[in-house]
């Protein structure tokens, strides 16, 4: 079993903060906190200080995707395994541990070049949690979310994540049907706890910039969906996928475009994962219904060179 509990937290750098706070706060009612850099948002969803945190700066990509484990041995058990692994692996000092308000962690890159953290301690902030739709997100036990990652490497890439870091395979789905001609190529998903996926990689032409195809959140109730999906829309954001649930986690979302040429996907009702009786399976469908990807505008890791 994986040393990796769930998804920590996500940082990433954005050239319009005030974009950003009207979509998370105004819209998908998270509640907005304070942190280290004053022009900084810092996003709450539950009792931690912040799990989504939006740093200015001068391009749009993703700053650290934030594993968490259970303890100082757990950390050093994974620092480990990616050195010996061959990748380069850098304790994180006092001051960015503060930031980040951890006890410790440390940091590489993966196969795609998307920059990781793993670390253990996150410092909880004990006053009570406030969202804008009287909603409470789904943390316990099952991390922020999920979070898709564009990569031109996806062998490499599926290969770092499960054999290296521990993650189990949850399914894929084929790209272009059941049917589609060689190569062969998959959304490939996995899981470090009940949730279905902590994280899908997504084969793309362009794995820089920024670095993600979405970060998925999810709330404990269908109105606090359907009420950030009217706020999106007359908030005037571009709906990537309109409402529907998905096959794999059974998840009812949509997925707005977030400043920055990636998408946050917001729902509810996903699935537990009995690991007594899983089996990883090929979905041959995104969706049961709904989820019209048709309006979408393209993302950045598939037009960015
Ligand atoms: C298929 C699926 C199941 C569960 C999810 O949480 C989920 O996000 C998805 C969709 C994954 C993926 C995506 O996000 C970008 C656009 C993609 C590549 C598609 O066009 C189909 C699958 C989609
Ligand atoms: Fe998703």
């Amino acid at each position: 079993m994986t040393d990796i509990r769930g998804l920590g937290y996500l940082k990433v750098q954005s050239q319009d903060i005030p974009r950003w706070r009207e979509l998370t706060v105004d819209c998908l009612a998270m509640q907005e906190t304070t942190g280290s850099d004053p022009d900084g948002l810092y996003l709450r969803m539950d009792e931690r200080a912040a799990r989504l945190v939006v740093v200015p700066g001068d391009s749009d990509r993703v700053l650290a995707v934030g594993w968490e484990v259970r303890d100082q041995f757990a950390l050093a058990s994974v620092g480990r395994a990616v050195e010996a692994a061959g990748y380069g692996v850098k304790m994180l000092d006092q001051d960015e541990c503060d930031e980040r308000r951890i006890e410790a962690g440390i940091r590489f890159d993966d196969p795609a070049g998307t920059p990781v953290e793993v670390f253990f301690g996150p410092v909880l902030d004990h006053s009570p949690v406030l969202t804008g739709h009287g909603q409470q997100f789904i943390t316990d036990g099952q991390g922020m979310g999920h979070v898709v990652l564009p990569t031109t490497r996806p062998d490499e890439t599926v290969a770092f994540y499960t054999e290296v870091l521990g993650f189990l395979p949850r399914g894929a789905i084929r790209i272009g049907g059941p049917t589609s001609p060689p190569p062969v190529r998959r959304v490939r998903f996995m899981g470090v706890n009940r949730r279905h996926h902590s994280l899908a990689v997504c084969p793309a032409p362009h794995g820089e910039a920024p670095g993600l195809v979405h970060l998925m959140m999810e709330v404990d109730s269908l109105d606090a969906v359907g009420r950030a999906l009217d706020k999106v829309n007359k908030a005037g954001f571009t709906l990537s996928s309109t409402l529907g649930r998905h096959t794999n986690d059974k998840m009812v979302s949509f997925y707005v475009r977030a400043p920055g040429g990636w998408d946050l996907e917001y729902g509810c009702e996903g699935m537990l994962v009995d690991e007594e009786h899983y089996t990883a399976e090929e979905i041959t469908a995104d969706s049961y219904w709904g989820h019209d990807w048709s309006g979408s505008e393209p993302l950045a890791a598939f037009t960015t060179p």
